[in-house]
C-alpha cells in the first residue's frame, strides 16, 4: 500500500508534469501551422540523429532491426526492450546497468514483453541514466501513444555526454544549452534490489539549476516550475505575459483539482477492509497497489477523461473481483458445508455399516450355528437310524474306499464321484450300460483319506458290547486288494497310526475291562481261524499242524470250533504275538492280481467271559473279527492249478454267502448255512442274535469298476437283511431257578401221566425274574477246550481249559443245588431215570430260520441222565410220536428289569436296544436227546405243516394275556410263527 509520503512526493511530483503539460497544451495552442510542420519536421531529424548514434554505437549487425530513420513507431519498437539503451548506455559508461535482460529471439516486433523485461531494461536505464543527471523520460512513453519526443532528447543528451566523455574533458559535464528543454517528469522507480531510489531532478533550463549535486527536495521543485514558466515565457512578448500566466495557471488550478479528486478516490477505495487469514487477499492488495501505480502513470500521462475512465473501469474490475471474491468465500462456505454434511454422513454410514457387519456376523454366528446344529441333525439321525437298524437287527454295513495306490493313479479319475455320509456315488461309464453316476446307501463310508482311527472310533461301541455279553460279528468283504487286511490288520509295517481293527478292537477290551474291574472280572481269550480250500485252519497251532476242525453251531459258549486253540490274553503284547503266529501259519500267495493276495478267509474270534462280581452272573460274548478272501471272480485272477482250485472255493464259499443273505433278506424258511464252512462259521453272527457289521472294501480304480458295482450292490442287499433283536448271553441264578422249576413241573405231569396222583409242586412263578436272555444252559458243562502244550514252559499266552469248575465257580453252585433238587423230586417219583448215551454228531443238525439248536441243553441231557428233561422224555413217548417227535414249548418273554441293568456297555446303542426291547423270546431248546432213541436224529427242515402240528404241544408257561398268572395250562399251545424264540425240546 502506498504511504502518505508517498501520495504527497506523487503529488508535489504531479504538480511539475501538470504544470508542464498545460504549458505545453497552451503552447501547441498559439502555434501556428508552420510551426507544427517545422516543429514535427525538427522532431524526425532529432529522431534519426538519435537512432543514428545509437545503431553506430551497437553496431550495424546488432542494430539490423533498428533503422537509421525510423517512424516514431519503429523507433519506440526498437527500444521497447530496454536491450539497446541498456548496451548502449553501458558502452558509453561502463557498469552503469549491471544486467541487461536479453530477449527471447522468438519474440517478435509488437508482440507484448514481458513485464519483467519492461521493468528490469528500462527501469535500469532510467535509474542509471537519472544518476548520471541526464535527462529521463517515462517508461510508459515506450508505448503506444507514449511521448518519444523525451526518449529521443534522453538519447541525444547521452549522445552528448559519450561525445563528452570521449573527448576527455575534466569537470563536471553540463547538458549542452542548445537542446530543447527537456519536459519529461520523474518517476520513481525502485531498483531490482528493491532499494530505495532518490532521484535527482535534471532540469535543463539553466546551468545553475542543472547540477547533478543537487538534492532532492521542495525547493527543487518549485525551482523547476520557475524554471518550467521561465522558459516558457521567454519568447513571448511583454504585454502577452499576463495572460498567458494567468490562463497557465487557471488550466494547471483546474488538473490539480481533478487529479486530487481522483485520488481521493482511489485512497477511499483502497482504504476498504482486506481479509486478514486470507492469503488471496494479499494478492488483490497487490493487484489494487499496482492498479492504483498504474493508474497514477495513466493519470500523469494521460487526458483526465481517459484517466477518468480508466479508473471507472479499474472501480469496475475492483468491483468484480470483489464480487468474484465474495463469491468465491460464499463457495468456500458452501463447500465447507458439504464437506461437514459428507464427513456426517460417511460417518453416519460408517456407524451404518459397522452395524450391518455386526447383524451379519451375528447372521453368520446363527447360520454357523444352525449349520453345526444341522450336521449334529444329521449325525443324530444317522445314528437313529442305525439304532432302528439295529432293533430291526439289521446288518450294518459300512463301505471304505481304498486312496490310490503309489504309481496306481490313472490321472487321478477315481470311480467314486462323490461321498457324503452314509452315501457313495459311482461314476458309471456307459461301456458299462447306461452312462451316468449311480449311488449306494449304506450306514456310514469312509472315503480314501479316512484314518484307521475314525474307522475304529465308528466301530468301537459295537466292539464294547462283547463286554456286555453280545455277540459281534465284523467281516471285511471286497475284491483282492481293495484294503480289507488293512482295514482289519493295518498295512504290512505297523505302526500305532495304522493298526487294524483287530489290534484295536482288542485294546479296547483290555481298557474297559480293566475301567469295570471293580464291578466284573473279564476273562478274554482267542481263537484264529482260516479257511482255506473249504477246510478250517487253527492259525494258532504252534506245531503248525493243520488238523481239520470241526464247526459245531449254536454251542452254548459261542465257541464254534472247540478244537481249536483258545488262547487267554489280557494284554495288547499277548494280541501281537498271537496275530503274528497266526499270519505267520496263514496261507498267502502271488496271485496276477495282488501279490499279496490271500485266498483264504481269516477269522479272529475274541471270546469273553463276564463274571458280575456282586451277582455271581456270568455273562459271556464273542467277537468275529473275519477277513474275507478277495470277492472277485475267478477268471480275472488268470490262475490255474492249485490257484484255481483255491480260487473256486473262495468263490464258492462267496456264493454260500451270498445265497445266506439272500434267504435272509426273503426270509425264507430255510436258510442254506451249510453250503460252506463260512457260512457254517458266521451263521451265529448271520442268522442269529448277534450284532453284525459288514465292512464292504472298493478300489478306487476305474478299471475294476465291474467288479466294484457288484461288490456295492451285494453290500447293499446285506444291509437290508434283519437278522432280529441282539441279545445278551447272560446266565443268571433267577434263570437256573426257573429251570427247576419247568423240571418239577415236568416231572409233575409224568407223574400224572403214569397214574400217580402226585400233584404238581406248586412253585410260584415270578414272572418278573424270568430271563429273557438266550442261553439257559449252566456253563459247568461247557465242552473241554484243548490246551496247548505245556504251558508253564512256553512264553506264549496260556491256553484256557473252561473244561475245569474252577473256571466257573459259580455255575458249579448252582449245578449241584439244581442236581438236589432233582434227586429230592426223584425220591418222590418212581419211575427210573433212563440212561442216555453221548452223541457227538448231532452238531451236524441242520438249523433253521427263526429258531436256535440249543447244543448245550443236548449236553445237559447226555451228561445229567437223571435231569428231568430225560426223565420226562422217557415217560412220554406217546406225546413224540403224536407231536412228530418233538415238543415245543412257548415261553413267554418278560422284561427283566435286573438283566437290562446288568448290560452296563458303553455302547449307548446297544443299552438303548435293550431298554427300548419291551418284549424279546426266550430262545427254543431243541434236540434234546430221547432216551428212546438214543442215535441222533436228523431234523429235517420243517415246513409249516410240522410247525402247525408241533404246535399243538402243551405250553407250560402260559403268557399272561392269556391266561392268568402262575397257572399252568396242560393243554397244547400252539407257537407262535411270529418268530418268537422258542423253547423246543427235541426228541
Ligand atoms: N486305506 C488304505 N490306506 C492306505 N493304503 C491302503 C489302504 N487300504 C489298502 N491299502 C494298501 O493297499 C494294498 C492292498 O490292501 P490289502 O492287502 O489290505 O487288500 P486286501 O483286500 O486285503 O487284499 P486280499 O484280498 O488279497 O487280502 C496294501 O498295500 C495296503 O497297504
Amino acid at each position: 500500500m502506498a504511504t502518505t509520503s508517498e501520495i504527497n512526493n506523487d503529488l508535489s511530483f504531479s504538480v511539475v508534469s501538470i504544470v508542464e503539460d498545460v504549458l505545453q497544451q497552451h503552447s501547441s495552442r498559439s502555434s501556428d501551422v508552420g510551426l507544427v510542420s517545422r516543429k514535427v519536421e525538427e522532431s524526425s531529424l532529432r529522431r534519426y540523429e538519435a537512432a543514428g548514434w545509437l545503431r553506430d554505437m551497437i553496431g550495424v549487425s546488432n542494430g539490423k532491426d533498428f533503422p537509421g530513420e525510423p517512424s516514431e513507431e519503429e523507433f519506440r519498437l526498437g527500444l521497447r526492450s530496454g536491450i539497446v539503451l541498456c548496451n548502449v548506455l553501458n558502452k558509453v559508461n561502463p557498469g552503469s546497468v549491471s544486467k541487461v535482460v536479453e530477449a527471447p529471439d522468438d519474440v517478435a516486433d509488437g508482440a507484448a514483453l514481458s513485464a519483467f523485461q519492461y521493468f528490469e531494461n528500462i527501469r535500469n536505464f532510467l535509474v542509471a541514466i537519472e544518476e548520471m543527471g541526464l535527462p529521463s523520460f517515462e517508461a510508459s512513453d515506450m508505448e503506444k501513444g507514449g511521448k518519444s519526443i523525451r526518449i529521443v532528447n534522453c538519447i541525444l543528451a547521452l549522445k552528448s555526454y559519450s561525445e563528452w566523455k570521449l573527448k576527455g574533458e575534466n569537470g563536471p559535464w553540463r547538458y549542452g544549452s542548445n537542446m530543447k528543454h527537456n519536459f519529461g517528469s520523474r518517476k520513481l522507480f525502485l531498483r531490482k534490489s528493491s532499494e530505495p531510489f532518490v532521484s535527482s531532478i535534471s532540469r535543463t533550463q539553466s546551468t545553475d539549476m542543472l547540477s547533478t549535486d543537487q538534492p532532492l527536495s521542495s525547493d527543487g521543485d518549485s525551482r523547476s516550475i520557475n524554471g518550467l514558466v521561465r522558459s516558457f515565457i521567454a519568447d513571448r512578448k511583454h504585454e502577452d505575459i499576463p495572460n498567458v500566466v494567468e490562463s497557465v495557471l487557471n488550466k494547471v488550478m483546474e488538473e490539480v483539482q481533478q487529479r486530487l479528486s481522483i485520488h481521493n478516490e482511489m485512497m477511499k477505495s483502497s482504504s476498504k477492509p482486506i481479509p486478514e487469514d486470507d492469503s488471496s487477499c494479499e494478492t488483490v492488495v497487490r493487484s489494487q497497489l499496482c492498479d492504483a501505480r498504474q493508474h497514477e502513470e495513466a493519470e500523469e500521462n494521460s487526458p483526465p477523461q481517459v484517466v477518468e475512465k480508466k479508473f471507472q473501469r479499474t472501480n469496475f474490475e475492483h468491483h468484480e473481483e470483489q464480487k468474484i471474491l465474495l463469491n468465491q468465500q460464499k463457495h468456500i462456505q458452501e463447500l465447507k458445508q458439504t464437506l461437514y454434511t459428507t464427513k456426517a454422513g460417511m460417518k453416519l454410514l460408517q456407524m451404518k455399516y459397522q452395524e450391518d457387519f455386526f447383524h451379519l456376523g451375528k447372521h453368520l454366528n446363527g447360520l454357523a450355528y444352525a449349520a453345526t446344529g444341522y450336521k449334529r441333525v444329521l449325525e443324530e439321525n444317522r445314528k437313529l437310524y442305525n439304532l432302528v437298524q439295529d432293533l430291526k437287527g439289521n446288518i450294518r454295513v459300512y463301505c471304505r474306499v481304498r486312496p490310490f495306490l503309489p504309481g496306481q493313479e490313472s490321472g487321478g479319475l477315481s470311480a467314486v464321484e462323490d461321498i457324503d455320509e452314509g452315501t457313495i456315488t459311482i461314476r458309471v461309464p456307459s461301456k458299462y450300460g447306461k452312462a451316468g453316476q449311480k449311488p449306494f446307501m449304506f450306514n456310514k463310508v469312509f472315503g480314501p483319506s479316512a484314518t484307521q482311527e475314525e474307522v475304529f472310533s465308528d466301530m468301537q461301541p459295537l466292539v464294547r458290547s462283547v463286554l456286555d455279553g453280545y455277540n459281534v460279528c465284523i467281516f471285511a468283504y471286497g475284491q483282492t486288494g481293495s484294503g480289507k487286511t488293512f482295514t482289519m490288520t493295518g498295512p504290512k509295517e505297523l505302526t500305532e497310526e495304522s493298526l487294524g481293527v483287530n489290534y484295536r478292537a482288542l485294546a479296547d477290551l483290555f481298557l474297559l475291562s480293566n475301567q469295570r474291574k471293580d464291578t466284573t472280572s473279564y476273562e478274554i481269550s482267542v481263537q484264529m481261524l482260516e479257511i482255506y480250500n473249504e477246510q478250517v485252519r487253527d492259525l494258532l497251532a504252534q506245531d503248525g499242524q493243520t488238523k481239520r476242525l470241526e464247526i459245531r453251531n449254536n454251542s452254548h459258549n459261542g465257541i464254534n470250533v472247540p478244537e481249536a486253540s483258545l488262547v487267554p490274553v489280557s494284554s495288547t503284547d499277548d494280541v501281537i504275538q498271537l496275530m503274528d503266529l497266526g499270519h505267520m501259519n496263514r496261507a498267502v500267495s502271488s496271485t496276477a492280481m495282488n501279490d499279496r493276495s490271500s485266498r483264504s478267509h481269516s477269522c479272529v474270534t475274541v471270546h469273553v467271559q463276564g463274571r458280575d462280581l456282586t451277582s455271581g452272573s456270568i455273562l459271556h460274548g464273542s467277537m468275529h473279527l473275519v477277513d474275507l478272501a478277495g470277492s472277485e471272480r475267478v477268471d480275472k485272477s488268470e490262475v490255474t492249478g492249485d490257484r484255481l482250485k483255491e480260487a473256486q472255493h473262495i468263490n464258492k464259499s462267496l456264493s454260500a454267502l451270498g445265497d445266506v443273505i439272500s434267504s435272509l433278506s426273503q426270509k425264507t424258511s430255510h436258510v442254506p448255512y451249510r453250503n460252506s464252512k463260512l457260512t457254517q462259521l458266521l451263521q451265529d453272527s448271520l442268522g442269529g442274535s448277534a450284532k453284525t457289521l459288514m465292512f464292504v472294501h472298493i478300489s478306487p480304480e476305474p478299471d475294476t469298476l465291474g467288479e466294484t458295482i457288484s461288490t456295492l450292490k451285494f453290500a447293499e442287499r446285506v444291509g437290508s437283511v434283519e437278522l432280529g433283536a441282539a441279545r445278551v448271553n447272560k446266565d443268571n441264578s433267577e434263570v437256573k431257578e426257573l429251570k427247576e422249576q419247568i423240571a418239577n413241573l415236568k416231572m409233575a405231569l409224568v407223574r400224572k401221566g403214569n397214574g400217580n396222583d402226585v400233584q404238581p409242586t406248586a412253585i410260584p412263578i415270578n414272572r418278573e425274574r424270568i430271563s429273557r436272555r438266550r442261553s439257559l444252559e449252566t456253563p459247568t458243562i461247557r465242552p473241554k477246550l484243548p490246551t496247548m502244550g505245556n504251558t508253564s514252559n512256553n512264553s506264549r499266552p496260556q491256553i484256557m481249559d473252561l473244561s475245569g469248575p474252577e473256571a466257573f465257580n459259580d455255575s458249579t453252585a448252582s449245578s449241584r443245588r439244581h442236581s438236589l433238587d432233582i434227586h429230592e423230586l426223584m425220591k418222590s417219583s418212581s419211575p427210573a431215570w433212563p440212561r442216555q448215551p453221548l452223541n457227538g454228531k448231532d452238531e451236524d443238525r441242520e438249523s433253521k430260520s427263526g429258531e436256535w439248536i440249543d447244543k448245550h441243553e443236548e449236553l445237559i441231557q447226555n451228561q445229567n441222565p437223571n435231569s428231568p428233561e430225560q426223565f420226562y422224555q422217557s415217560m412220554v413217548p406217546q406225546q413224540q410220536s403224536l407231536y412228530g417227535g418233538k415238543q415245543d414249548f412257548e415261553v413267554q418273554s418278560i422284561t427283566d428289569n435286573e438283566s437290562d441293568e446288568a448290560a452296563t456297555s458303553d455302547c449307548s446303542d446297544s443299552d438303548l436296544l435293550w431298554r427300548l426291547s419291551v418284549q424279546v423270546n426266550v430262545p427254543k431248546v431243541s434236540n434234546i436227546q430221547n432216551s428212546a432213541n438214543p442215535k441222533p436224529k436228523k431234523i429235517q427242515p420243517r415246513t409249516a405243516k410240522l410247525s402247525e402240528t408241533r404246535s399243538l404241544i402243551p405250553s407250560l408257561i402260559p403268557a399272561p394275556s392269556k391266561r392268568p398268572p402262575n397257572t399252568v395250562n396242560s393243554q397244547p399251545q400252539r407257537p407262535t410263527r411270529d418268530g418268537k424264540r422258542r423253547l423246543s425240546l427235541g426228541t
